[in-house]
């Protein structure tokens, strides 16, 4: 079989266009642009490339970017101090927290302090409560990136046998919310699933997002499946020459491609639309505080 290989960077890149023109009938509807504050702490180098990728995008769709660097040694009480000036920012319709915080700072306190109406990164008890209840609201980014992907493929996923691998609150578990929001049957696999490649063999849509290089091989996949691989992991490529590195994903694509109908790569797959989606997210928080339609982009 020969699969759809998911390009993941066009697809971002059409969504990044349609934003454009709606961001600017926005801005000419309301005055301003959309405002997205994101809030990077420390000096992890992904998170930096992330966080200027995010400011450039943003830019470039026309929306306002607000940047906010602040060293490792940032006391927590300071970090929750510029999330609140923030919320009361009326400039500001987004706030993100670029994750992994440094040691030493709690990410949960300094989430949960965000407005749930500037929630772009669909991380507050607010979002995730909505998500599970089924009712419209902000939604974590690369979870909503990997389901776009998804229907792009198979646009009606009603009975389908979905399973995600990895339960975390940024991808898992939201994923496994849209998933059954479209119907699909859903089991969620973990470190503790018992015979992990035949709950995976069960699967018409697999999902991987566990964070372990190449985990999910060829006996994990059912012949024909949408394999959709959330993972992004840099590990040693001695190959490309001494200290170089390469990206892969959760699932080793060279095994799976011949089985699946159709597969995300990494890099190229669900990555690019996490920044994406964050735009949508942004736009859809700046229509809703000003109680305006989210209409489709
Ligand atoms: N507050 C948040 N923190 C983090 C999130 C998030 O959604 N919210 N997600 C990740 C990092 N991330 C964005 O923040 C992100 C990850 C990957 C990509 C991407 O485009 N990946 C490319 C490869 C990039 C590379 O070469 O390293 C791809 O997969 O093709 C964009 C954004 C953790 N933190």
């Amino acid at each position: 079989m020969s699969a759809i290989i998911i390009d993941g960077k066009a697809f971002a890149a059409g969504l990044r266009e349609r934003l454009t023109g709606a961001v600017a009938a926005f801005g000419a509807s309301v005055g301003t642009a959309p405002g997205l504050a994101v809030v990077l702490v420390g000096e992890d180098p992904a998170s930096q490339v992330y966080v200027r990728s995010k400011a450039k995008q943003t830019v470039e769709i026309g929306m306002r970017s607000i940047e906010h660097k602040l060293p490792a040694s940032v006391s927590q009480r300071d970090l929750e101090d510029l999330v609140r000036r923030l919320n009361a920012d009326d400039a500001v319709d987004g706030i993100l927290v670029q994750l992994p915080l440094p040691p030493g700072l709690d990410a949960t306190p300094v989430i949960a302090l965000i407005d749930p109406f500037k929630d772009v990164d669909g991380l507050t008890d607010a979002s995730a409560g909505r998500l599970a209840s089924g009712r419209a609201g902000l939604v974590p980014c690369t979870p909503l990136g990997a389901m776009m992907l998804i229907n792009s493929v198979l646009p009606d996923i009603a009975g389908a046998e979905a399973v995600v691998v990895g339960r975390s609150n940024l991808v898992g578990k939201p994923i496994a919310q849209l998933l059954l929001q479209q119907n699909a049957t859903v089991t969620i696999a973990h470190s503790r699933t018992r015979d992990l490649a035949a709950v995976c063999r069960r699967a018409d849509i697999l999902v991987a997002a566990v964070g372990r290089p190449e985990m999910l091989g060829a006996d994990h996949v059912k012949d024909g499946a949408v394999v959709i691989d959330v993972g992004i992991n840099r590990i040693p490529a001695p190959d490309l020459g001494e200290g170089k590195t390469r990206l892969v994903g959760d699932v080793a694509f060279d095994a799976v491609v011949g089985k699946a109908r159709a597969i995300t790569p990494v890099p190229g797959g669900v990555g690019p639309m996490t920044i994406a989606c964050l735009l949508r997210n942004t736009l859809t928080a700046a229509r809703l505080r000003r109680g305006l339609a989210d209409t489709a982009v």
